[in-house]
Formats: structure tokens, C-alpha cells, sequence
């Protein structure tokens, strides 16, 4: 390689992030094998062996490096000019295609599998190649793509992570990293992180315990943070911290792709998280936001407590969840009669999904009702794997059931349950397919005209009951949700429209309502602003379709509007930092996001 046509190359191409000084790279690059070679034969011998080499950076991205470069990689679409100045000639047939026309054969060749886990891996593949392109698909096609790049196509890719891994796609952080978690966050290529999200892989969807196989879950979270909420994605960062796993079956796979031993626990467990927490403040930091994401509960709890009186930190299976589901008993009161007061709620599973919900719908009623929220939890009642949470169990209640033991006799079945509480509202947390039996659902709609029934568990095999079922058992009169998404359902010659109560309608605006304000704590009114905004979504259309969420087509608009109102919560609160506050802050919100339209490159 030539000087001049170093600098030529240098002086015409498109700077991309870099560690490594622009002269080492280069001196690698043209020293590297040459070197050792030459060394080798210096020494009177040629290596036979694969000798060390140097891995060497490049700094500016022209070439082939470009179009290995998803960041900025426009595949077909590199202009006749950009080819030119770039390198570019000759490594693309002559064809030049716009990226509507890319757009358009994606999503043709992704239809043409009948597999939902080849969708998946088509849809990383492009992540990996062409970054804009894959969030232009899924913004364009958010209701088709989403069930493959989130729940519940994501589930399964995390049982076979394994088998199915190319490339990272995030930070892996296992207990071999202790001692060096800031070198570690140091070595991902992007410097100014806004929203990292985290996961032990302890409790994946309702799964259970994938380990480190779990890191499809951050990655998945962070496409929709850009594609929903419209947060840059080079300013994302998926992590997984490692201490094992207790799934039997993948400590067996040899294809396992984590740290292959039982769970650390207690003081290891915690120094891990301690020092993982401290070098991301470090780092990056005060104003980062951690969102944990599919801990086991136990965990679960003690980091959100510990962690919000420090950090950023939002859980989104105890926080997102809660304000999805009021957002929705919210929208429903507009189908149903009365106001929040008159109902009644019922919980199958009292985890981080169950009292987290129960908790904000408790505090939103306090705040109507002007009173205690110890009183208001009164209208709430979770059943755990054990049967009715009551007080005559409290002696073996983990802490973050005691506030739902209430006094009454003990009643193990949910469909017992049922009948004596009279909710109506049932709220499926449990993790467990199909436990929305024909007689429970029956018993549902049989006191009530219109029975609001939630399965949230995810995946789809693990929903509490099916849309289908919740039709047809209630003769069409329920109000379904479900935490995955199910098709439309035919009944009686009308058609139900159900929708998916999911936390992908709060946390990206969430998140982007937290990082536009420069918010420093997140605060439960905020959690209530983003609910008021998402039911206020909902259109007349939609009510009389029967849906409590508004279609995630509109989702980028929704955000916005959710952001604002999280943003406008933040100033209101003193929690914001960056000053001015916006005048119009949902144009603000608007005005910030990413566009995954290509830049034209000069
Ligand atoms: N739609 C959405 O946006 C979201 C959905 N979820 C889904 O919710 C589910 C639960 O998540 P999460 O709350 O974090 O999990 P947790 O493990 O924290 O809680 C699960 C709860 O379900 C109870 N349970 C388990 N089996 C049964 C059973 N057979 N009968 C009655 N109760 C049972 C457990 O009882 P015990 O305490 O006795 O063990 C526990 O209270 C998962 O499937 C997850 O995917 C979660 C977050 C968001
Ligand atoms: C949606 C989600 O966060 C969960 O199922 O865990
Ligand atoms: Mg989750």
C-alpha cells in the first residue's frame, strides 16, 4: 500500500469509531504476516505452524470493509457515486437499488419460511450486515416482525442460542470477568451508552432458567428501544452477566455458549452485580439507564430496590408490566361501566409481573380514591403457585407478597378462587400454559357481563389461555389481552380482535422519555404517566373493535406521546437535567428519534 494511496483513501472515505491510532493500524496492517515471516526465516527457518498475529483496527471504512460495516452498509443501494468514491467498484454487481426495493425482497424472502426461528435468524443476519435495513423492516412491518424478533419467536431462540449463535451481539459478563468489568465495558465499540439492558438469564420469558443463552432477550428489547422507541442504537448495549446456570440440559449441551457450572448465589452473586453496576456509572455515566430484564425474582427485587436509590434503573417485568396492564384496565373502563373503584382484581401468580401490576394499580387507586394504598390493596388478590395468598400463609411469604395477605380462609384452586372473590379482572402472571381452564373463564363470565381476562405469560405456549378459549368459553363477551400476540378469532359469526398486553408499548417511549429529560431516578408517577398517555391512544375504532391498546402500527407515535409525558413527569418532579425543558415536548420527542433512512455518503 502506497502513501498516496493511503492518503487518497484516507482523505475520501467515511470515519467510523476507533480505539486504535490510525498509524498503529496501519503499520499492522502493512507489517503483520509480512513480519513474522520474514522474522521466522531470519532465524532460519520457516514457521510450519500458524504463527501469533497482530489483530489490527481500521479506522476509516471504504471497500469491503464498508460493506462488511453494518452501521453503514447500503448493500445494493451505494450510489454509482458512492461506489466510486469509496472503493466500492466491482465488489457489487452494477445494479443500484433503492432501499424500498431491499426492502421489498426482505420481506419477500422472509416470507417465503414457513419456520418462525429462520425469520429470527434472517432477521439477525441483516442486524449483522445492514443495520438500517433491518430497522426500516421492522418499523415498516412492526406487526409481522415483531412476533419474530421479540415473543414469542425470541423464547425459542434462546433455548437453541446455542446452536444458532454467528456473532455477538451484545457484552458477555461472567464471573471469569471479575475484577475487570470496566475493561470489559471498554471493550465495546461504542463509547456514549444511553440504555443498556441486562439480564442474569435466570427467568427467560416463562421459560425459566437459560443462562447465558439469555442474551436474546437484551438484544431483542434494544432493536425494539430504536425501532419503537427511536432510541440510536449505537448508543444501546445488550448485556448478559454470566454465574451459571441451573438448566440441567444446557450444562449437558455441548453447544452451550455459557459458563458451565450451577449458579452462583449470595455474596458472589452480588459482587458480580455491585461491580457490573459501578463501572457502568463509571463508564458511562450517572445519566445511563439500566433496564434489568428477566431476573428470577428473588434478585429481581433486591436490585430494584438497592439500585434506584443510585441509578437509572427501571425493571421492566415489575415496572413496564404494571404500567402496560393499568394502561389497559384503564382503556377497558371505557367498554366496561363504572370507574377504576368498582373493580376487583384477581392475580394467577403473585411473582415480579403479579405485584408488580397489582402495586401500581393500588397506587393509581389510592390517588382517585384519596386514600391509603394499604387500603385500596384490598381489592386485589394473587394467587400463587400454593393457592390464595392469605394472611394464615404469611410466616412463609417471600416479602414481596406480605402486602397481599388477606385475611381469608385459605382456597387452593384458581377456579375456587374465582368463584368466592368474584373479580372482574383476571390477570394471568403465572408463567404456566393454560391455566385459564374452560371452568375458570366459565366462572368468569358467569358474574360478570363483560369478564376482562389478561394472559400475559409468554411465550405463546406458556399463555394462560388462548384467545380462542377465552371467546369461545365466554360466549364473546370477554375482554382479551394477551402478553403474545394471537390472530384474530372468529365467533358467532363476528370477529374478535384480541390485543397484546406486552411491555413493548411502554418501556421504548419509557426509555426515551427518560433519556431526552436527562432524567437521573425514575419515579412510580412516571410509571402512571406513561399508562394515562397509553390509554389515551386508544381510538373509538379500536374500543369498537374491542381492543384496550391501540395496533402497534402506530407505535413510534405512541412513544412519543408516552415519552413526553414521562419527560413532562420528570421536569414536573425536579428529576430532569436537561435544561431547558422543550416548550412542545412530544415534537421534542419526535424530533430525537432515529431514522434508519440511508445517509448519502460524499
Ligand atoms: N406480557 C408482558 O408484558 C409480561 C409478561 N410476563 C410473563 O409473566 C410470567 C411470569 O413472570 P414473572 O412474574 O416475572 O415470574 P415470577 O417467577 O416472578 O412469578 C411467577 C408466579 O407464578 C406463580 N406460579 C407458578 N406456577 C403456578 C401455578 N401452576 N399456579 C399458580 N401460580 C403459579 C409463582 O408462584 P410461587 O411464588 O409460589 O412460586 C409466582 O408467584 C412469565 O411468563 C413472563 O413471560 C412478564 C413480564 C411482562
Ligand atoms: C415481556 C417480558 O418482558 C417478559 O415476558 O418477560
Ligand atoms: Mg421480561
Amino acid at each position: 500500500m502506497n502513501s498516496y494511496y493511503i492518503k487518497k483513501r484516507f482523505c475520501s472515505s467515511i470515519f467510523i469509531q476507533q480505539r486504535a491510532p490510525i498509524l498503529t493500524s496501519l503499520l499492522s496492517r502493512c507489517l503483520g504476516n509480512q513480519s513474522i515471516t520474514m522474522a521466522s526465516e531470519m532465524n532460519g527457518a520457516v514457521e510450519t505452524r500458524n504463527p501469533p498475529v497482530t489483530p489490527w483496527t481500521i479506522s476509516v471504512a471504504s471497500g469491503n470493509t464498508l460493506l462488511r460495516d453494518p452501521h453503514h452498509n447500503k448493500g445494493l443501494a451505494f450510489t454509482q457515486k458512492e461506489r466510486e468514491s469509496h472503493y466500492l467498484l466491482g465488489l457489487l454487481p452494477p445494479v443500484v437499488i433503492s432501499q424500498e426495493l431491499q426492502e421489498k425482497k426482505m420481506m419477500y424472502n422472509l416470507r417465503q419460511y414457513q419456520i418462525p426461528l429462520q425469520r429470527y435468524t434472517a432477521m439477525m443476519d441483516l442486524q449483522e450486515r445492514n443495520q438500517k435495513l433491518f430497522y426500516k423492516l421492522l418499523i415498516d412491518h412492526v406487526e409481522e416482525l415483531l412476533p419474530v424478533v421479540y415473543t414469542p419467536t425470541v423464547g425459542e431462540a434462546c433455548q437453541k442460542y446455542g446452536s444458532i449463535f454467528r456473532r455477538p451481539q451484545g457484552l458477555y459478563i461472567s464471573l471469569n470477568e471479575k475484577g475487570k468489568i470496566l475493561e470489559v465495558l471498554k471493550n465495546w465499540p461504542h463509547k456514549n451508552i444511553q440504555v443498556i439492558v441486562v439480564t442474569d438469564g435466570q427467568r427467560i420469558l416463562g421459560l425459566g432458567d437459560l443462562g447465558c443463552q439469555g442474551m436474546g432477550i437484551p438484544v431483542g428489547k434494544l432493536a425494539l428501544y430504536t425501532a419503537l422507541g427511536g432510541i440510536k442504537p449505537s448508543v444501546c448495549l445488550p448485556v448478559t452477566i454470566d454465574v451459571g446456570t441451573n438448566n440441567q440440559k444446557l450444562l449437558d449441551d455441548e453447544f452451550y455458549i455459557g459458563l458451565k457450572q450451577k449458579r452462583a448465589t449470595g455474596d458472589e452473586y452480588h459482587a458480580l452485580l455491585e461491580e457490573f453496576m459501578v463501572a457502568v456509572k463509571q463508564n458511562y455515566g450517572e445519566k445511563v439507564l439500566v433496564q434489568f430484564e428477566d431476573f428470577a425474582n428473588h434478585n429481581a427485587f433486591d436490585l430494584l430496590a438497592k439500585y434506584s436509590k443510585t441509578h437509572l434503573v427501571f425493571n421492566d417485568d415489575i415496572q413496564g408490566t404494571a404500567s402496560v396492564v393499568l394502561a389497559g384496565v384503564i382503556a377497558a373502563l371505557k367498554l366496561l361501566s363504572g370507574s377504576l373503584s368498582d373493580h376487583t382484581f384477581l392475580f394467577l401468580g403473585a411473582g415480579e409481573a403479579g405485584t408488580g401490576i397489582a402495586e401500581l394499580i393500588a397506587l393509581e387507586l389510592s390517588k382517585q380514591m384519596q386514600v391509603t394504598v394499604e387500603e385500596t390493596r384490598k381489592k386485589i388478590w394473587l394467587v400463587d403457585s400454593k393457592g390464595l395468598i392469605v394472611d394464615s400463609r404469611k410466616e412463609s411469604l417471600q416479602s414481596f407478597k406480605l402486602p397481599w395477605a388477606h385475611l381469608h380462609e385459605p382456597i387452593r384452586d384458581l377456579v375456587d378462587a374465582v368463584k368466592e372473590i368474584k373479580p372482574t379482572v383476571l390477570i394471568g402472571t403465572s408463567g404456566v400454559g393454560g391455566t385459564f381452564t374452560k371452568d375458570v373463564v366459565e366462572a368468569m363470565a358467569s358474574f360478570n357481563k363483560k369478564p376482562v381476562i389478561l394472559a400475559l405469560s409468554n411465550p405463546t405456549s406458556q399463555s394462560e389461555c388462548t384467545a380462542e378459549e377465552a371467546y369461545t368459553w365466554s360466549e364473546g363477551r370477554a375482554i382479551f389481552a394477551s402478553g403474545s400476540p394471537f390472530d384474530p378469532y372468529e365467533y358467532d359469526g363476528k370477529t374478535f380482535y384480541p390485543g397484546q398486553s406486552n411491555n413493548a408499548y411502554i418501556f421504548p417511549g419509557f426509555g426515551l422519555g427518560l433519556v431526552m429529560s436527562g432524567a437521573i431516578r425514575v419515579h412510580n408517577d412516571m410509571l402512571l404517566a406513561a399508562s394515562e398517555a397509553l390509554a389515551q391512544q386508544v381510538t373509538v375504532e379500536n374500543f369498537e373493535n374491542g381492543l384496550i391498546y391501540p395496533p402497534f402500527k402506530n407505535i413510534r407515535k405512541i412513544s412519543a406521546n408516552i415519552a413526553a409525558k414521562v419527560a413532562a413527569k420528570a421536569y414536573e418532579l425536579g428529576l430532569a437535567s436537561n435544561l431547558p425543558r422543550p416548550e412542545n415536548l412530544v415534537e421534542y420527542a419526535e424530533s430525537c428519534m432515529y431514522s434508519p433512512v440511508y445517509p448519502n455518503y460524499r
